[in-house]
């Protein structure tokens, strides 16, 4: 079982406490029931017993330490399982290679790290406080059997029946559970294409009536599952309270056929099964927890396997540094295919044999899906290439030196993503931000505070430019550049073309730019033209007539 598994992986360290613990709270709930039973009998004479007052309140005092040793401690190392978990996975995320990350899919991802671990936190202290009230109930057997073995066998064939019922008709909504599971998903999705999609929704009906429809589809779907788990868990809280009201009437009705001594089993008996009916519901409520536990957990443990599958026997990238910044890095050969989920090639580049070098700028160019963007994630070793080389000064990248080498590269792609913490930059320094910022004319728009922007609520060209400002700041020997004038105007087009670049590859760096404008295209010292995945012209050397 992967819950008992996980527990004793994760937090040895507090177990034997814990049941010692545990056990101690059951045993003074049991000492309480028989406390109160001779207290009652003296009450009957018409006496009070102060010694049974003080071993009453000695056994609350018991109970009541126990019990909050049992939780606090328990819901301390549950929470830093979850955090270590949710670390553990963003590790893996962190590790994974990018065409996983894109196949397994962000909402999976989101759904594992969010839904699940909250699964997880709101579970797993249930199922403690479940553990605890088990015991009770072993000790409330015994006490319940030391009365009236008769007693104890009818209150815990309905406790054992109640119990059972609820579990088996809670896996018997497994699949249900799972579909359930799915539509949240469905839903998310749903969400996601409403926020991420907002503009467009807003700009058109037909749009926002299908995507609302079908996030609505996705609710109503997750809401019937969830209404039919509902009202199942109505029906069994109704049947189980019965069940309750039963029992108390067998030790009434049934137990005294077989016993004379009134005082001594029914009453106590009687006591007892009413003593157990909370920790019963408990039971009742939290078994079926397990079986959502292990869902989340199957589902957090598959999204990591998944991610570390993908990494396979793949060295660790992070193994060994490159012995010196590349002057010069390069493909040759390359080539590689996007596939589908059946695994079938549904786009292929390549192979492709390209050259960049220190001191240069080479412009990357073609239409549309003629793979550019493919060919920067391949040069960056965000992808790896299946057949061919990446090369860093002539010398082959080895897996283990991957992670040394991407972080010779400054990108910005085109689907960049622009944190307000600069969490590149080890220590920015204010006045080389301020310069900056001056250089790509956004000090009037946002400045670099303790390490992060003071805002990046900003238009998508100057959120661009800020992108620009934390690539100059990392100051690596390589900067790449997805069609980052795109959304610039006339004037900032001109400064980056004929300005910012220039000064880039004087100051020696490897400069790289997919690019449309082919106004500036004489501003390169190479340019590679894509065409369907192949280079398709390289050329060499400053165009005959320059820059525009
Ligand atoms: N994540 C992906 N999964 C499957 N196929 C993809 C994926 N990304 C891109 N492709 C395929 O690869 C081809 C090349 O895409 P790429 O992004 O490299 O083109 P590009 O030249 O950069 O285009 P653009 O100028 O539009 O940015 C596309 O035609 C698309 O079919």
């Amino acid at each position: 079982m992967r819950l008992i598994r996980l527990i004793r992986q994760e937090i040895p360290q507090n177990l034997r406490s814990l049941a010692i613990m545990t056990a101690l709270s059951a045993l003074s709930t049991s000492m309480l029931l028989w406390v109160v039973d001779l207290a009652a009998k003296d009450a009957a004479k018409g006496q009070m017993s102060v010694r049974l007052l003080v071993l009453f309140a000695i056994t609350i005092t018991l109970f009541g330490v126990t019990h909050n040793y049992v939780l606090v401690t328990a819901s301390q190392d549950v929470e830093g399982l979850i955090h270590r978990l949710r670390v553990r996975l963003f590790d893996a995320v962190r590790r994974a290679d990018l065409v996983t990350v894109e196949r397994v899919g962000r909402a999976a991802l989101h759904g594992a790290l969010t839904q699940d671990t909250q699964t997880l936190a709101r579970t797993l202290p249930m199922l403690v406080i479940g553990g605890q009230q088990a015991t009770m109930l072993i000790f409330l057997a015994l006490y319940l059997a030391w009365l009236s073995p008769l007693a104890c066998v009818m209150a815990f064939g309905f406790a054992g029946f109640s119990v059972a019922l609820r579990f088996s008709r809670m896996a018997a909504l497994g699949p249900q559970m799972r579909a359930a599971m799915g539509a949240e998903m469905a839903v998310f999705d749903g969400l996601t294409d409403l926020l991420r999609g907002f503009k467009e929704v807003r700009m058109s009906v037909r749009r926002a009536d299908g995507v609302v429809a079908d996030a609505a589809r996705a609710s109503d779907s997750a809401r019937r599952v969830n209404t039919a788990m509902k009202a199942l868990w109505g029906q069994e809280f109704a049947l189980l309270q019965a069940l309750f009201y039963v029992l108390v009437g067998l030790m009434v009705f049934v137990v005294p056929l077989f016993t004379t001594k009134y005082y001594e089993v029914v009453v106590p008996a009687t006591m007892a099964a009413l003593f157990i009916v909370g920790p019963v519901g408990t039971l009742a409520h939290v078994t079926p927890l397990v079986t959502q536990t292990e869902f989340a957990l199957a589902n957090i443990e598959s999204m990591a396997a998944l991610l570390s599958t993908a990494a396979g026997d793949a060295p660790d990238e992070n193994a060994r540094a490159l012995d010196r910044p590349p002057s010069r890095i390069a493909l040759r050969d390359a080539v590689f295919s996007y596939t589908d989920a059946a695994g079938n090639p549904v786009f292929s580049v390549g192979p492709l044999s390209a050259e960049f070098h220190a001191g240069e700028i080479t412009f990357v160019t073609g239409g549309n899906g003629s793979g550019k963007s493919t060919m920067l994630r391949l040069l960056t070793g965000l992808m790896p290439i299946k057949g061919g080389a990446l090369l860093a000064d002539g010398e082959p990248v080895e897996p283990e030196r991957m992670q040394s080498y991407r972080d010779q590269i400054s990108a910005i792609f085109s689907d960049y993503h622009l944190s307000r913490r600069l969490y590149g930059v080890a220590d920015p320094d204010p006045a080389r931000a301020r310069a900056l910022l001056e250089r790509l004319e956004m000090q009037d728009k946002a400045s670099v505070q303790d390490g992060a922007f003071s805002t990046v609520a900003l238009s998508t060209g100057q959120r661009k430019r800020l992108a620009l400002v934390v690539a100059q700041m990392e100051d690596k020997p390589v900067i790449v550049l997805d069609e980052w004038a795109a959304d610039q105007d006339p004037h900032f087009r001109r400064v980056f073309y004929e300005e910012l670049l220039p000064e880039m590859k004087a100051k020696g760096k490897i400069v790289i730019c997919v690019t449309h404008d082919d106004r500036w295209f004489g501003m390169a010292d190479r340019v590679y033209h894509m065409n369907e995945g192949r280079i398709e012209v390289g050329r060499i050397g400053p165009e005959p007539g320059g820059a525009a």
